[in-house]
C-alpha cells in the first residue's frame, strides 16, 4: 500500500524570536534553544519509526538549519533537499526588525494584531497571509503534493505562516479558524493523506 506521509516542521526558536522582532525574511540564527528543539523533533519522528525519501525547506537559513538537525539525528543527511522561496516566512515589509512591544505602543495593540493577524491587511511594505498563502500554496500543489501522493515520504521545515498555508488546506480551515491556529516551534506535525489529497490521519507531536 502507498504510504503517502507529509510532516510539517516548524523551524526551532530563533534569535529574534527569542528577542521579540519580527523577524519576516530577515534570515536569522537558531538559538541554543532552537537548536536543541530541532534535534529534539528529529528524535520524536525517528521514535516514531519514520523515514523520509525527500524534504523540502524556504530559503531562511533558521528552516534549513531545523530541517539539516531534524536529518542528522534521523540518519537521513543524504536525501534531497530542495529549498524555495515560496516556502519563506511571511514578509512583514517595513515592520521586519521592529520590536513588537514597541510597534504596539507606536501603532496600538488592535493595529498591530491586525497586521500580524488578519488574512488579507498586509503590514506596511509586507504581505498579507493571504498574499503567503498565494505563493506558498502553489509550490505545494505543483511540487510537493504530487511526490507524497506517489508514495515519497516527505518532510518540510518551514516557518509559523508560510506552514499555515499548507495547514489551511490540509485541514480544510477557513479564514478564522487559520487566522487562530499556532504552530510551536519545532514541533512536528504527521499527515498522512488519501489518494484524492485530503487528510487520512494527523498526528501533532507537541511535548
Ligand atoms: O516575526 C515573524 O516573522 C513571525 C513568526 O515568528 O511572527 P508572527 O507571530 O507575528 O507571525
Amino acid at each position: 500500500m502507498t504510504e503517502r506521509l507529509l510532516v510539517l516542521v516548524r523551524h526551532g526558536q530563533s534569535e529574534w524570536n527569542l528577542k521579540n522582532l519580527f523577524t519576516g525574511w530577515r534570515d536569522v540564527e537558531l538559538t541554543e534553544k532552537g537548536v536543541e528543539e530541532a534535534k529534539a523533533a528529529g528524535a520524536k519522528l525517528k521514535a516514531q519509526g519514520l523515514t523520509f525519501d525527500v524534504a523540502y525547506t524556504s530559503a531562511l537559513k533558521r528552516a534549513q538549519n531545523t530541517l539539516d538537525l531534524v536529518l542528522g539525528e534521523m540518519g537521513l543527511k543524504d536525501i534531497p533537499i530542495t529549498r524555495d522561496l515560496a516556502l519563506n516566512e511571511r514578509n512583514y515589509g517595513d515592520l521586519n526588525g521592529l520590536n513588537k512591544d514597541d510597534a504596539r505602543k507606536k501603532w496600538g495593540d488592535e493595529q498591530v494584531l491586525q497586521w500580524r493577524r488578519s488574512y488579507d491587511i498586509p503590514p506596511p511594505g509586507g504581505e498579507s497571509l493571504k498574499d503567503t498563502i498565494a505563493r506558498a500554496l502553489p509550490y505545494y500543489v505543483q511540487h510537493i503534493q504530487p511526490g507524497v501522493l506517489s508514495g515519497k515520504r516527505t518532510i518540510i521545515a518551514a516557518h509559523g505562516n508560510s506552514l499555515r498555508a499548507l495547514v489551511m488546506v490540509l485541514e480544510q480551515l477557513n479564514p478564522e479558524q487559520i487566522l487562530k491556529r499556532e504552530l510551536a516551534t519545532g514541533v512536528p506535525i504527521i499527515y498522512r493523506l488519501n489518494a484524492d489529497s485530503t487528510v487520512a490521519s494527523k498526528v501533532d507531536l507537541a511535548a
